[in-house]
């Protein structure tokens, strides 16, 4: 950095008051100038002060400039497959699975470890070594210790909650019960059905009630978020379960990555198809009696690959179908339950009318409800909110009912 220059020194002349007067005005001239000239040095030393202040805010700008380029430049995905001697690694891109040999600058060199997913810029320069919390692992999962969601909170598919719970449950609970029979409890379960009719509820109860950690996983996030991570995210998802066993993973949306093939060759097909490869591959290692328990969702089951549904792999299908009129009674008492309900509120009337409502869209029917008792000042919510949510469900969306009911799922 360059110094600041000196200042000039302050000019000085003693000037006797007993000199001639012309002597006197000869000495005072002389100071003048000296003063002309320091103030002239002055100035110049100012000038150059500003130019270098502009310098330097020119230099600060630029900085600030490439720093935000840095920071919202976008970064590719890599795993450390190398570390060498000589400061340099093997990267694996992932989605292209393309390898590179990079250099480490001197700042990451000793931190870098093979194995580590790091991300890289377009010349492969490792930017950042990703964290747990950065990593796509931690934020395509969803990790319930103990969901809050109980069996009596599920309305209308008694049926169902039975059958999981002998599925699923019992293997968990009780798996002694499989050894001495001699027989192997289902690998996996698919639920399948129109949307919002409690899939999920099912899963998470029967976590809830084996005290076992429930793992989401959205097949279509997998494929469309995290392009290039989906056999890798599969192969983490099981582990994540088996470090923290007994777990149920639950797979939403599972026809993401289990859609029959097509003949079309694209990368993201075959994307796909390394995706639902790899569950396959996990499944078919897995132990069916240990304490990791897999549930699969879809409403498209009719696009359904065939292999997931061999023996040992999701070979328990039950169907969560829409509710029936007492289903959906059930369901509506099950919303209202925390509601300050009127007397006059007929819920067996409300079923009647809900022909075609699935379970989450009775919940809005409740919710809604309670906003037009609101809207009416009142604490208490009585049977006219319920006719009028209804009514203001059917009028904005009654597209959006109508398709849910004759979804295709079969
Ligand atoms: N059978 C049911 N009993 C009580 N509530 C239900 C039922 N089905 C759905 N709901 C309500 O709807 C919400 C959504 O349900 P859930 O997520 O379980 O549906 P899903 O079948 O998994 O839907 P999707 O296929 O869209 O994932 C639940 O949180 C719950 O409030």
């Amino acid at each position: 950095m360059s110094r600041s220059p000196s200042l000039p020194d302050r000019p000085h002349r003693d000037i006797d008051p007993d000199l001639p007067d012309d002597e006197r005005l000869e000495a005072l001239r002389g100071h003048y100038a000296d003063l002309v000239d320091v103030h002239e040095q002055l100035e110049s030393q100012l000038e150059e002060a500003e130019d270098r202040r502009q310098g330097l805010r020119e230099k600060v700008d630029r900085v600030e400039r490439e720093n935000e380029t840095l920071k919202s430049s976008s970064l590719y995905i890599a795993t450390v497959e190398d570390v060498m001697d000589d400061g340099e690694v093997v990267v694996k891109q992932h989605g292209n699975n393309q390898e590179v040999l990079t250099e480490v600058s001197s700042r990451m060199a000793d931190r870098v470890e093979a194995g580590d997913r790091v991300a890289v810029n377009d010349s492969f320069a490792i930017q950042r070594i990703l964290d747990a919390e950065t990593d796509a692992r931690a934020q395509s999962m969803e990790i319930t210790e103990k969901p809050a969601v109980g069996y009596e909170d599920i309305g209308g598919i008694d049926e169902q909650v039975r059958e999981v719970r002998e599925a699923v449950e019992q293997p968990l609970a009780d798996p002694e019960i499989f050894e001495e029979v001699g027989i192997e409890p289902p690998s996996g379960v698919l639920l399948y059905g129109p949307p919002g009719t409690g899939k999920t509820m099912l899963a998470k109860a029967v976590a809830n009630k084996t005290d076992a950690t429930f793992i989401k996983m959205a097949g279509s996030e997998l494929v469309r978020k995290f392009i290039g991570e989906g056999s890798r995210l599969v192969r983490d998802l099981f582990e994540m379960a088996r470090e923290r066993e007994p777990a149920i993973i639950f797979i939403d949306e599972i026809d993401a990555i289990a859609t029959t093939r097509t003949e079309s060759k694209t990368s993201g097909d075959a994307e796909v198809q390394r995706t639902m490869m790899q569950l396959l591959s996990e499944m078919d290692g897995f132990e069916a009696r240990g304490e990791i328990r897999i549930i699969a969702a879809t409403n498209r089951f009719d696009m359904l690959d065939r292999a997931i549904l061999r023996p040992g792999r999701f070979d328990r299908l039950i169907e969560v179908p829409e509710p029936d009129r007492d289903g959906r009674e059930q369901i509506l008492e099950i919303h209202s339950r925390g509601m300050n309900v009127a007397d006059d509120v007929e819920f067996a009337e409300l079923a009647d009318d809900t022909e075609g409502y699935s379970g989450a869209e009775i919940e809005s029917l409740a919710t809604e409800a309670g906003m037009f008792a609101i809207r009416n000042d009142r604490e208490e919510v009585r049977h006219q909110d319920f006719l009028e949510a209804f009514e203001k469900i059917e009028n904005d969306d009654s597209s959006d009912v109508v398709s849910s009911a004759g979804y295709f799922y079969q």
